[in-house]
Parts: C-alpha cells; sequence; structure tokens
C-alpha cells in the first residue's frame, strides 16, 4: 500500500511504526513542516520525509491525517486538488466531521474518519471507523489496515466523540491506572522496575481474561474473590473512595469537553 501521514507528530509516528513494523506499506511518505524531529525514520526502505503534502498526496492512494484540528482546514485547501479517485482520505482529526471534510474536498471522495490510539505503534490500537456514503465503498481497506495494526469496529458518525474518549484518550486513562498500581506495588516492597512489571503483565493479563473468554468482568471478579478474603477487602475499599464513579466522571468530562472544542472551532 502506497501510505501518506499528513502531520507525523506523536499519532503519526505511532501510525509510522506500526505501519513500518508490520510491513503494511509499499512506500510510506510522512510529512511534518519540519522533518528533523521525524529523524528516526530516515533509513527505512520506502519510507520518505518531507515538508511537501502535496508531493506526499501525488506518490500515494491512502493520505492519513494527524494533524491538530486547527491546522486541517488549511491542509485540506492545499492537498483538495491534488486528491483523485485513486485516493482514500483517512482522517484521524478529533471533532472534525465529515460534513466538514466535504465541503473542503468534494463529498464525491472517499472518506473515512478514524480513531485509533498509540498503541498502534505496537499492532495494539482500538481503532473505531467511520466514512461518508462514498467512503463506505472503500471502508474495507481502511479496515485491512486497522486491523493489522490491532482490532477495528466499524461506528456511526455520531459515536466518533465517545470513541475518541474510549479509546483514543483511553492510553493515557489506562497508564495512570497502571501509574497508580505500580505505586501501590512499591509501598508494598517491590522495587520500582519489578512494581512496573507486575502492574502491566496483570492488566495484560485481565484484558485477555476477557478477549479469550468473551465473559463480564464481574464473572473473572467472582474466581478472584475468596469470601472474607483480601480482594473483595480491597475492591470496596476502592469503591467506597470512588474508583468506578470517578472513572466514569472523568470520561464523561472529557466527551464534554470534546463538544467544547468543537464549539471554539465554529
Ligand atoms: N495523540 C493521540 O493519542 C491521538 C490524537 N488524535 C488526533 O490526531 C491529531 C494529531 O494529534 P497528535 O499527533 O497528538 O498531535 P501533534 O501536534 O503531536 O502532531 C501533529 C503534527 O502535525 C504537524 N503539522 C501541522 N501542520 C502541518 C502541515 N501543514 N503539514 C504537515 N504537518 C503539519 C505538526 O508539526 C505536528 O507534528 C489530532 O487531531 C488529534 O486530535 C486522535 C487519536 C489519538
Ligand atoms: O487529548 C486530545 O484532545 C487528543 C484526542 C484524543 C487523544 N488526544
Amino acid at each position: 500500500m502506497k501510505i501518506a501521514i499528513i502531520g507525523t507528530g506523536n499519532l503519526g509516528k505511532s501510525i509510522a511504526k506500526g505501519l513500518i513494523t508490520n510491513n503494511a506499506i509499499t512506500t510510506l511518505y510522512l510529512t511534518k513542516r519540519n522533518t528533523d524531529s521525524i529523524s528516526e525514520f530516515e533509513g527505512y526502505k520506502n519510507v520518505f520525509l518531507t515538508t511537501d503534502n502535496v508531493l506526499a498526496v501525488q506518490h500515494s492512494d491512502i493520505l492519513i491525517l494527524a494533524v491538530q484540528p486547527s491546522h486541517l482546514e488549511k491542509v485540506l485547501q492545499d492537498i483538495a486538488p491534488m486528491i483523485t479517485e485513486k485516493h482514500v482520505v483517512i482522517s484521524t482529526v478529533t471533532g472534525f466531521s465529515i460534513p466538514k471534510i466535504e465541503t473542503l474536498i468534494g463529498a464525491e471522495q472517499f472518506i473515512i474518519r478514524a480513531m485509533p490510539n498509540t498503541a498502534i505503534a505496537v499492532g495494539k490500537s482500538m481503532t473505531c471507523i467511520c466514512s461518508n456514503a462514498q467512503g463506505t465503498k472503500r471502508i474495507k481497506i481502511a479496515q485491512a489496515i486497522f486491523n493489522r495494526l490491532g482490532h477495528s469496529l466499524i461506528i456511526p458518525e455520531s459515536q466518533m466523540q465517545a470513541a475518541t474518549v474510549v479509546c483514543a484518550s483511553g492510553i493515557a486513562f489506562w497508564m495512570r491506572l497502571i501509574r497508580a498500581t505500580t505505586q501501590a506495588a512499591i509501598q508494598l516492597g517491590f522495587d520500582a522496575k519489578e512494581a512496573q512489571e507486575l502492574a502491566m503483565y496483570t492488566s495484560e493479563g485481565a484484558a485477555n481474561l476477557l478477549i479469550a473468554n468473551g465473559h463480564h468482568p464481574e464473572e473473572e471478579i467472582d474466581r478472584v474473590t475468596t469470601p472474607k478474603g483480601c480482594t473483595i477487602e480491597g475492591l470496596n475499599e476502592m469503591e467506597h473512595k470512588g474508583l468506578s464513579s470517578s472513572l466514569i466522571q472523568g470520561m464523561i468530562a472529557s466527551y464534554n469537553k470534546i463538544s467544547n472544542i468543537k464549539k471554539e472551532q465554529l
């Protein structure tokens, strides 16, 4: 696949790493206004670094847009004349709707919105995808890319904002949970490196149990909680202190913030 990533920042770099590691490219153009900070990609075969978005579009079929929301309009205006029927345009940009993209490049283009997360760098992104009417004809291409780099789900565009919080911001939320369990493990006597190892692999094990068995989390919790034991003592104390409630409220606050960001952009 001939892919261009327009705006190779935090997310763009993660996508580039995932694509390169998984041999998912024929050519890969990475653009940035100053390419110095993506020099780590120099030297890879068939990977080209450039400041020229138009050049990247001309040499690619799949265009992954990963600039900040405030930059997308200008980027789309610049590349619009170069977009042809060979291109599939995949925007990862938060809060920038498909109708708005259509007004800038045309509703006849294949337009996909994707919400991956930075775990795409290690082939473990949960990516939600939606498209415009024309894009439904190419959505399988987008799914094939994101399934190679993790797991994907097609959703209606109306759920994209929620997907941003759960999947994209979700990486940060899970990191805090892993950090907190690491801190507890240190207090309980493990050195910092061991503590993080215990926290990382235990969280990986918990997620894999659900993925493999398809169980509800409480079913797995029941298997761990010995009556009058230490697990239920800890769980109940966490809930008295508002663990679930705090996570839910945090995610709702994050969701509401996206609505405000969208209004600020109008
Ligand atoms: N960081 C994340 O985990 C996720 C970010 N997103 C979305 O992805 C987009 C990018 O986010 P980040 O990577 O975090 O931002 P970032 O600021 O790290 O990356 C954006 C990059 O675009 C470059 N850029 C700006 N104007 C450009 C232009 N005209 N041509 C080429 N490059 C240009 C900037 O130099 C920067 O490196 C945002 O819209 C964000 O909402 C979506 C999911 C996850
Ligand atoms: O924090 C943000 O606004 C962006 C969107 C999801 C991840 N980063």
